[in-house]
């Protein structure tokens, strides 16, 4: 009988709107109970400190630097996360050593896979120390240096969930629409194939914040009052990210929003939601069979234009498109849920990645594991 952990993960992610927290017990395979979680936001100021704090990192070289307001950014963004943990085990009467470990994404300030640099601020040596629980983080490292692309890793989890559904027409493939959106497809035999898809929400609430001061296009309402501009859209959709052979992970700054005077704010809404949503199906076309069931996650499924246009896709190609929660699952808790999952796998030093999902040369788990004040690598391979 496999060891189950009860797992917390802990989610920042690109669209830098707040942390999630999710729990699980597992036992880092085909187990998995999902459990509570909890989203707490970023407050304005603090999302727009991570917004200067992505433009310090473009002058890191070596992954430990922390330029400009880094270093204290990162302390903040830990302490942070030990309030949501805090806040968590509080709101479900648990107490830390309820817990066995914490698996801590932090924040991606950088991504530059082309380099093999990848760089999440989040310091777990401290957010141990604070909550009084074992943590793995920095999950991505030993990838890359296995010539990975370092993302995604959520793919490993999304594999373990298609064992919850029942019967669906395979293939099934898990779509996160998150900043950057990524997808992870699962045959029959269980096979893997994943990777990041293109631009996600990241564009849009560039775009409505520039042009309408708010951080999000709340339900698509924008995008559906607008029409799509063909030249516009195809200046994203042209991209040669779409059209190589070898699939790349994404920054979130690889894909830049319009400038002002290119559209209406409706028009530049509607068009950019139907680059999100053709970007799935473009990337999709690199598997070797479409998938049958797709399975949408993220914080883009709650833009229904978006979804209106994944549902006709879907349609004129014969396959079911389900949101996370019509299959089973909480698309919202999912990248949480995976990073608790994956911190479990890391204890056990099971792979996290695979050649199928990051191109990695060999399947490699990764992570460094911090017991309060002791840090050391998960066994790395
Ligand atoms: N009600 C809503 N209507 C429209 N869009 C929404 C809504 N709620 C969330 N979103 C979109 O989802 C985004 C957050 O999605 P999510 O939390 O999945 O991103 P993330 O995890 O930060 O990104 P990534 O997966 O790239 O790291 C928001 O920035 C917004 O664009
Ligand atoms: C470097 C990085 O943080 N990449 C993110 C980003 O956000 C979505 C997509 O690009 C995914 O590849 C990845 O995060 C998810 C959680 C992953 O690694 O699976």
């Amino acid at each position: 009988m496999a060891e189950i952990f009860t797992a917390i993960g802990l989610m920042s992610g690109t669209s830098m709107d707040g942390i999630d927290v999710a729990m699980l017990e597992t036992d880092g395979e085909g187990m998995v109970v999902r459990r509570q979680n909890l989203s707490v936001p970023y407050d304005p100021a603090f999302r727009d400190r991570l917004k200067h704090g992505l433009e310090d990192a473009k002058a890191i070289m070596k992954r430990d630097e922390r330029p400009g307001s880094l270093a204290g950014l990162e302390r903040d963004l830990t302490l942070r996360h030990a309030d949501a943990v805090r806040a968590f085990l509080s709101e479900n009467n648990i107490l830390p050593d309820g817990i066995d470990v914490v698996g801590f994404h932090g924040q991606t300030v950088l991504h530059r896979p082309d380099e093999a640099l990848t760089v999440q601020i989040g310091d777990g040596a401290l957010l141990s120390r604070e909550i009084g629980i074992p943590v793995v983080y920095d999950m991505r490292a030993n990838d890359m240096a296995h010539g990975g692309q370092g993302a995604p890793l959520v793919p490993v989890y999304h594999a373990a969930l298609t064992r919850n559904l029942d019967n669906p027409r395979w293939p099934v493939c898990f779509v996160n629409i998150g900043g950057i959106s990524n997808l992870t497809c699962v045959g029959a035999d269980g096979a893997i194939v994943a990777f990041d898809s293109g631009p996600g929400n990241t564009l849009i609430d560039q775009w409505v914040e520039a042009q309408a001061g708010i951080p999000f296009d709340q339900g698509g309402r924008i995008a559906s009052e607008g029409r799509v501009l063909p030249a516009l859209a195809d200046r994203y959709l042209a991209s040669p990210f779409f059209t190589d052979e070898k699939r790349r992970s994404l920054d979130r700054n690889d894909f830049l929003p319009p400038e002002g005077g290119d559209a209406e704010l409706s028009d530049g809404a509607r068009t950019l939601a139907y680059v999100t949503a053709a970007a799935i199906f473009r990337s999709a076309g690199h598997l070797e069979e479409m998938p049958k069931t797709f399975v949408i996650c993220g914080g883009g499924r709650h833009n229904d234009t978006i979804m209106g246009d994944l549902r006709n896709e879907a349609e004129r190609i014969g396959a079911v498109l389900l949101t996370a929660e019509q299959a089973g699952f909480d698309g919202d808790a999912m990248e949480a849920e995976a990073w608790a999952y994956l911190a479990v796998r890391s204890l056990k030093g099971l792979p996290l990645t695979f050649p199928g999902t990051t191109g990695v040369e060999k399947p490699v788990t990764g992570g460094i594991v911090a017991v309060f004040d002791a840090i050391g690598p998960c066994s790395q391979h």
